[in-house]
């Protein structure tokens, strides 16, 4: 697993399952069919991607976080009111505790994994959130947040980003699913639709235009201005869903929101 490239273990697992925690809050789902629901964040550390917009620069570019055991984890989320737990990274399922903490957690709560759809996991998910990642994800010299070497995440990036066994495993899998698409502008739209042809190929389930969500890139209110209305109209004349984002609309880029 790819993890250990950003984020290193520490020196002992005396204390059982460990995750790298970068932030742990309650606040509204901002994104995708189940948006404006009080939810449970569990944000985890280390990404086996590296999205040139990722608005979590912190568990990707340059990832930070504390060692929590899962239990601890689990201890906290119960401290919070929500009924919802969106367990999201970075890349949650690189994790192999990740599914520990979801198998802890599932018998109580209503669990939804945000992933990048490029891993598979055995663990119960009642949604399965998957942002499959386009070619306009991918980091160049130019586009990069940061100059450490980014042109080494150009082919890796680019090799990593579609695994259509894995795809087709998260969208059969999980209770409900949703293939959340971030897009830039009109270019997308031809892969997003040879994408979902694909997944339909692969997958018993059926794929409904509804399943498929068009979200506007945009870490900040200012950036959502430039590029939400092009992308819903993308989205009424392609017949896919719109999903806003409602954490960055009502809080822009604060932390544990
Ligand atoms: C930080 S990612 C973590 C989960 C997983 N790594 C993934 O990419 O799905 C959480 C969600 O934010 C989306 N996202 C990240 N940066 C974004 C941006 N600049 N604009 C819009 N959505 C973004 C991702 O596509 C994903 O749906
Ligand atoms: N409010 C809120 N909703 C979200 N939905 C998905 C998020 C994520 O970062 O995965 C997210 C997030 O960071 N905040
Ligand atoms: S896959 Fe998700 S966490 Fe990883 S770099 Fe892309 S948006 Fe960020
Ligand atoms: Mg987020």
């Amino acid at each position: 697993m790819p993890v250990s490239d950003s984020v290193s273990r520490p020196d002992t697992d005396a204390d059982g399952d460990r995750l790298p925690i970068n932030e742990l809050f309650a606040s509204l789902q901002g994104e995708g069919k189940l948006a404006g629901v009080p939810s449970t964040f569990v944000r985890t550390s280390g990404c086996n991607l590296r999205c040139w917009f990722c608005d979590s620069y912190h568990t990707s570019w340059e990832p930070t976080h504390a060692w929590m055991g899962v239990e601890e984890v689990v201890a906290e989320v119960d401290a919070l009111a929500p009924e919802h737990v969106v367990v999201t990274g970075g890349e949650p399922l690189v994790h192999d505790e990740t599914a520990t903490l979801l198998s802890e957690l599932a018998d109580d709560y209503h669990l939804t994994v945000e992933t990048n759809g490029t891993l598979e996991t055995d663990a119960p998910v009642d949604l399965a959130s998957i942002s499959p990642k386009l070619a306009s994800s991918t980091p160049t010299p130019e586009n990069a947040p940061t100059d450490t070497d980014p042109g080494v995440w150009t082919d890796k990036h680019e090799s990593a980003r579609i695994d259509l066994d894995s795809l087709a495993s998260l969208v059969d899998h999980a209770d409900d699913f949703q293939l959340k698409f971030v897009v830039t502008g009109r270019d997308d739209l031809p892969e997003i639709e040879s994408l979902v042809d694909d997944v339909r190929g692969v997958t018993t389930r059926e794929v409904r235009d509804s399943d498929v969500l068009l979200m506007p890139e945009g870490q900040t209110r200012d950036a959502l201005a430039r590029t939400r209305t092009d992308v819903a109209d993308l989205a009424a004349e392609f017949g896919y869903r719109y999903t806003p984002r409602l954490h960055v609309d009502l809080w822009n880029d604060a932390p544990e929101t």
